[in-house]
């Protein structure tokens, strides 16, 4: 038996997070990769809620979960109300699951002002709701909402709470930071006091963020004897959201020792499916499963991970599914251009004229205003042009863009044309497209077709602008950030000039480019 269980309330408390909604197949689908991953207890939803939770545990009930138990949440009876004429806790049984969780007040004031009831009916709501489930055969996991404020401002009422839901026989109580205004030191003190206090029940941890201390407190609530953390999947959930368990269960596994799941290498593709399937984006500096979790930029670091991964990574990146990434930009030594080049494969020596050039180049375009941690794709192409690796596909002699708007009602036109020469062929293209941009991508390609019938499989799949230097306006310098795609692989391009549609062209021409190099070195090889 594991000493510490894994409690996820993504498909509930994360639900309740700003710009988290997920349908009723959704949290099927996420209940399925929480039990393949090895989560102990999925807490599905509130039946006393919305019909989707209601149709949820009926459909969840078809799951064949191999080892997670499910867990249907919701409150205490109401004051005043047999526990057995309570609609919603009537709802929590309906939801046939094995376990069943509800949250109580622990804290009086919580008592008085919002339920507007005694300390004595709280109690009673709390045991009698508890030990109903019990006889109804549910696991029973009580969560003692805004535990800590409740034990700062009176221990005894607390306490006499948790005592209260051991009484009706819970197997667990869960000590709630609800607010999460508490420290780390505060939790580890209270919940040893608790584990005094109640030494026959386990007690577990539900912390929130808000201080950003979310993880921080659960991980201090084990030290204390804590038996169970709740917690969701990249930490979604109400306000600044729950403790996140894509970085408790790293830690609980690799730092402390405590084994919670099978295969911890699943973690980063869990945590993406969940984003992906909430459509949300990506936190690429979420710390173990994070894009930049092990991305390395400045040259002295990226010398010292060659040499010794370990000498600026605090875990192996594999262990949780991720991978060093080595990025190259105006802090890089020598050492970032060696890898991207040893990546292409054309070893670089160190010290080599070749290396320094390269190095010399990324510093001064960079300067100009390019980046190229983005932009891997420039990258490539300027190394292979400083080691003359390089066939220019085209020449450039002219490209024009206009847009006309009409008063009359008319759909305004955007047109571009294209001169270029290949060999000392010229090919001269005009096309209309959606913005100057997308005719502009347009003619080059109809221009190019005849001689590199090939580029018909890359598309653009992603356009970003950005100001470098606000200062001068609308004169301003602008990046131009391309990402271009063949259906196997996807190369960012970046394009730098004061005029837009100069440094579109540049960052467009550099994605076609590269395709072609990487073609013409294929055949090569
Ligand atoms: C800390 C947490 O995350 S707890 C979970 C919070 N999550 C949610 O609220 C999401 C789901 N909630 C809902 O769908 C709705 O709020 C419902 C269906 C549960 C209740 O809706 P309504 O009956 O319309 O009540 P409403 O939401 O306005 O007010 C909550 C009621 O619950 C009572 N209540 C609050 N906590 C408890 C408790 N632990 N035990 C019993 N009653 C409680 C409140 O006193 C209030 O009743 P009152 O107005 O008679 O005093
Ligand atoms: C129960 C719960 O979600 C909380 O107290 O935060």
């Amino acid at each position: 038996m594991k000493s510490v269980s894994l409690y996820d309330t993504t498909l509930r408390d994360g639900t309740q997070g700003e710009g988290f909604q997920l349908s009723m197949l959704d949290k099927l689908r996420i209940a399925q990769r929480l039990d393949a991953f090895g989560v102990d207890y999925i807490e599905g939803g509130w039946p006393g809620s919305n019909p989707k939770d209601i149709e949820f545990f009926q459909e969840a009930a078809k799951l064949d979960l191999k080892h997670a138990r499910l867990a249907a949440f919701g409150s205490t009876r109401r004051a005043n109300v047999a526990v057995e004429d309570d609609g919603q806790v009537k709802l929590l049984l309906e939801a046939n699951t094995p376990v069943v969780t509800i949250f109580g007040k622990s804290w009086e004031l919580q008592v008085t002002e919002v339920l507007r009831t005694t300390v004595e009916e709280n109690q009673a709501m709390i045991r009698d709701t508890c030990r109903h489930l019990k006889e109804h055969g549910r696991e029973v996991v009580y969560d003692a909402e805004h535990f800590f404020d409740g034990f700062k401002d009176s221990p005894e009422h607390a306490l006499a709470t948790l005592q209260a839901a051991a009484d009706g026989g819970a197997d667990c109580v869960v000590l709630c930071d609800t607010n999460g205004g508490t420290l780390p030191s505060e939790v580890m003190q209270i919940c040893m006091q608790v584990k005094e206090r109640i030494p026959d029940t386990p007690f577990g941890i539900h912390t929130h963020n808000d201080c950003e201390l979310g993880v921080a407190n659960a991980i201090a609530a084990v030290k204390a004897g804590g038996a169970q953390i709740q917690g969701t999947i990249n930490g979604y959930g109400e306000r600044t959201g729950n403790c996140n368990l894509t970085s408790v269960i790293p830690i609980l596994q690799l730092k402390m020792g405590i084994e919670v799941v099978p295969n911890l290498e699943g973690l980063q593709s869990l945590s993406h499916f969940v984003d992906d399937i909430s459509n949300n984006p990506h936190f690429a500096r979420a710390p173990f499963v994070g894009r930049t979790a092990f991305a390395h930029k400045g040259g002295m670091h990226v010398n010292a991970v060659q040499k010794l991964a370990r000498s600026y990574e605090h875990i192996e990146p594999g262990k949780v599914g991720n991978s060093q990434q080595i990025l190259v930009s105006e802090l890089s030594g020598q050492s970032n251009i060696l890898i991207k080049a040893e990546q292409l494969g054309v070893p670089l020596e160190k010290g080599s004229d070749e290396a320094k050039a390269i190095l010399a180049r990324v510093k001064e375009l960079e300067n100009e205003g390019y980046s190229f941690e983005a932009a891997g794709g420039s990258l490539e192409l300027l190394i292979l042009r400083q080691l003359e690796r390089y066939e220019k596909p085209f020449e450039l002699k002219e490209f024009h863009t206009s847009y006309r708007l009409y008063r009359d009602g008319h759909q305004p036109v955007c047109e571009a044309t294209v001169k270029i020469f290949v060999g000392d062929e010229a090919e001269y293209i005009v096309d209309e497209g959606h913005g100057v941009v997308n005719a502009l991508d347009r003619a080059l390609r109809k221009a190019l077709i005849r001689f590199y019938p090939e580029i018909e499989e890359v598309s653009l799949l992603d356009y970003k602008v950005r100001i470098v230097d606000g200062h001068d306006a609308t004169a301003a310098k602008t990046r131009v950030l391309v990402v271009s795609g063949d259906g196997e692989s996807s190369w960012g391009t970046v394009g730098v000039s004061e005029n837009v549609i100069e440094a579109s062209w540049i960052a467009i021409v550099d994605g076609i480019d590269l395709f072609l190099q990487r073609k013409r070195r294929a055949g090569q090889a």
